[in-house]
């Protein structure tokens, strides 16, 4: 087992780790995994005598916890994670399972019970690989134990009350911890030191291991998860060649077509639908399968609407770090009405982007997230422009069909002849555009950074790049590139609100200009982040030309773009944005592969992240055109 490729293989991938243990947090974060943390809220409350063995109660937990973060960030974040990660630990003595102890009473019951006995720690780990088809969740569960003995010396009464005293064994399992003072009553150790600690990393990076090298031919079980799982198998199993993206194609793990689950709830089938008016499953005729779908669509604006309007009034903003707030609180802080605003906030909490409780309301992980102004992945700005630039235009759309131009004259009383022009005659339509480039990139810049190892290159050009979002995310990953964001004087101008403060990374630098008229500076990499899709044909021409005119065989192009399959039907957003767009175009993977073949960028590499943009790498070949 090499270490790096092994973690290598999650490095592109949203990784979440479903536990508020900060030992697990450390342990992987040791090691270099990029994760984010979203703890469980899985109560652990199963009912230990029905398993036939302890550790099938620590998988069993932690596969709970898992789904529950993997489903909660899918119905409620409306974000899908590649990977969630769950764990559970547990001590036995006695054939006892001993978890975290409810207080000090309960911390010399569990401690004195181990003094001068040897005990069992088990963690139960589950992995589980989501995906999103139509929008419905698909799960696939890898789940293991590890099992370390370990051996306390005789506890005084003393040195037991001393211990308690510390405080050390309230969060910890079996009522200490041997990393830190608990490791003092230990005799020996048996096994996996961090098992105890709760997370078994070599036991984890073995299970990696097989599920992202399999060997070449064997056949495994695939089954759909149930509580009772029933069981069929399949010969579906990759060589290994293709083993860098798509775990789907290769794993041994459960499967859980989990579209139509509640968290840790029965699984259905897709046959079946969850009727709203009696909150049962009933099973639906064929034609009928597609009348969740179509009731969504048609309510759809509604909820953009109550959303762009909850942000607009900066709902989400006043709600945060405040707990709950009633409507009269809200409704004051904003200046609104009363009734009006009850009626928006019930609209949001329908909608899962607030918590209402007898208490009042307050956001939710993912509006801290995403929806307030200054949230870790703001997308604040995107749904302002939406609001204020987009969503006229839509209302348009049968013009825009019509005649098969935009809709500026009609939404906004003016034509406009380019489409940056547009944004940009006013200050405040410059800082709305930019916030919402700005939102986009940032969320995305992870993906695309990480799309490709990029580590070969010294220097760098984002053509476009805004405020620099995907740029500071690439100094961050690559420490040694050098990069240069290149955009029009009236954006370079205003990148100044933008700048992520306190980072201890190489700057970015900042060159004002016109990439269509202007010199390009010469570099290892140039960088096109939703450039292409926005020209017509001519100006891509005249771009690609003296990108390709710059660039030294061997240097590379990144591209960011949503990539549409071969049929052009998907995904949604990226035709969905067509209907506004009458230059530009979306392309489908062989098309930009061609696009880019002709101004001579070879060894086309196109990377579907399932973020809200793929990447493409070509390379510049060695003769000149
Ligand atoms: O020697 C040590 N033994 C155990 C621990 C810590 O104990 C807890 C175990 O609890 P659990 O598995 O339920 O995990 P939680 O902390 O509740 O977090 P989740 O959100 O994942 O449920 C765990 O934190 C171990 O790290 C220890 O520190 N030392």
């Amino acid at each position: 087992m090499a270490l790096k490729p092994v973690l290598g293989k999650l490095i592109s991938k949203r990784v979440v780790l479903a536990s508020a243990s900060p030992r697990r947090q450390e342990i992987l974060t040791n090691v270099g995994l990029r994760f984010e943390v979203v703890p469980s809220w899985f109560k652990e409350t199963l009912e230990k005598s029905s398993f036939a063995s302890p550790y099938e109660y620590a998988i069993e937990t932690a596969k709970q916890k898992a789904l529950e973060v993997a489903n909660r960030m899918h119905v409620k974040h409306l974000r899908t994670p590649d990977i969630v990660i769950g764990a559970d630990t547990i001590v036995t003595v006695d054939e006892q399972i001993l978890e975290k102890p409810v207080d000090k009473q309960d911390a010399y019951r569990m401690l004195s019970r181990l003094s001068g006995k040897e005990h069992s720690v088990f963690t139960g780990v589950a992995i589980i690989h989501c995906s999103s088809k139509d929008n419905q969740l698909e799960m696939e569960v890898t789940d293991f134990y590890e099992e370390t003995k370990v051996k306390f010396s005789d506890l005084s009464e003393e040195l037991l009350w001393e211990y308690i005293h510390s405080g050390e064994p309230m969060d910890k399992a079996g009522g200490y911890g041997i990393q830190a003072l608990g490791g003092m009553l230990v005799e020996y150790v048996h096994g996996d030191f961090l098992n105890v600690v709760g997370f078994p990393l070599n036991h984890f990076c073995k299970k990696l291991v097989e599920l992202y090298y399999p060997p070449p031919k064997h056949s495994i079980c695939h089954i759909k998860h149930d509580s009772v799982p029933p069981v069929d198998t399949f010969e579906n199993l990759s060589d290994g060649e293709n083993e860098s993206s798509n775990f789907a194609e290769h794993k041994g793990a459960n499967k859980l077509d989990n579209s139509r689950t509640h968290p840790s709830g029965p699984v259905y089938n897709s046959e079946d639908h969850y009727c709203v008016k009696t909150g049962f499953m009933v099973p639906l005729e064929n034609t009928a399968k597609s009348l969740p779908t179509i009731l969504e669509l048609i309510d759809g604006f509604r909820a953009s609407k109550a959303l762009f309007v909850a942000c607009k009034l900066k709902v989400f903003d006043h709600l945060k770090d405040k707990g709950s707030l009633n409507a009269v609180d809200v409704a004051n802080e904003v200046g609104a009405s009363l009734c009006g605003m009850e009626r928006l906030l019930d609209a949001c909490a329908a909608l899962g982007l607030l918590e209402k409780t007898p208490q009042g309301y307050s956001n939710t992980d993912s509006a801290n997230t995403y929806l307030t102004s200054d949230g870790k992945y703001s997308l604040h700005g995107y749904i302002i422009h939406s609001n204020e630039h987009l969503w006229p235009l839509f209302t348009n759309l049968e013009f825009a069909v019509k005649e098969g131009t935009r809709q500026n004259h009609r939404a906004f009383g003016k034509k406009t002849e380019d489409l940056f022009k547009d944004y940009y005659h006013s200050q405040e339509g410059k800082q709305r555009f930019m916030a919402a480039m700005h939102s986009i990139a940032h969320l995305t810049a992870r993906d695309v950074a990480t799309a490709f190892d990029l580590s070969q290159f010294k220097s760098a050009c984002d053509l476009g790049g805004c405020t620099g979002a995907l740029a500071h995310e690439l100094v961050q990953i690559y420490p040694n590139l050098k990069i240069t964001v290149f955009d029009l004087p009236e954006v370079i101008a205003n990148t100044s609100y933008f700048q992520p403060s306190g980072q201890c990374t190489a700057p970015v630098t900042f060159i004002s200009g016109d990439f269509f008229k202007d010199n390009l500076p010469e570099v290892d990499l140039y960088i096109l982040s939703r450039v292409l899709h926005d020209w017509p044909d001519e100006k891509n021409h005249t771009l690609l030309s003296k990108i390709a005119a710059v660039c030294k065989p061997g240097s590379a192009l990144l591209v960011a773009e949503i990539v549409l399959d071969e049929q052009k039907t998907h995904p949604p957003r990226a035709l969905l944005q067509s209907l506004t767009m009458t230059e530009g175009k979306q392309r489908s993977g062989s098309e930009y592969k061609q696009l880019l073949e002709k101004y001579g960028f070879m060894n086309v590499q196109i990377k579907i992240t399932e973020n809200l943009l793929d990447a493409l790498l070509c390379f510049r070949k060695s003769q000149s055109l």
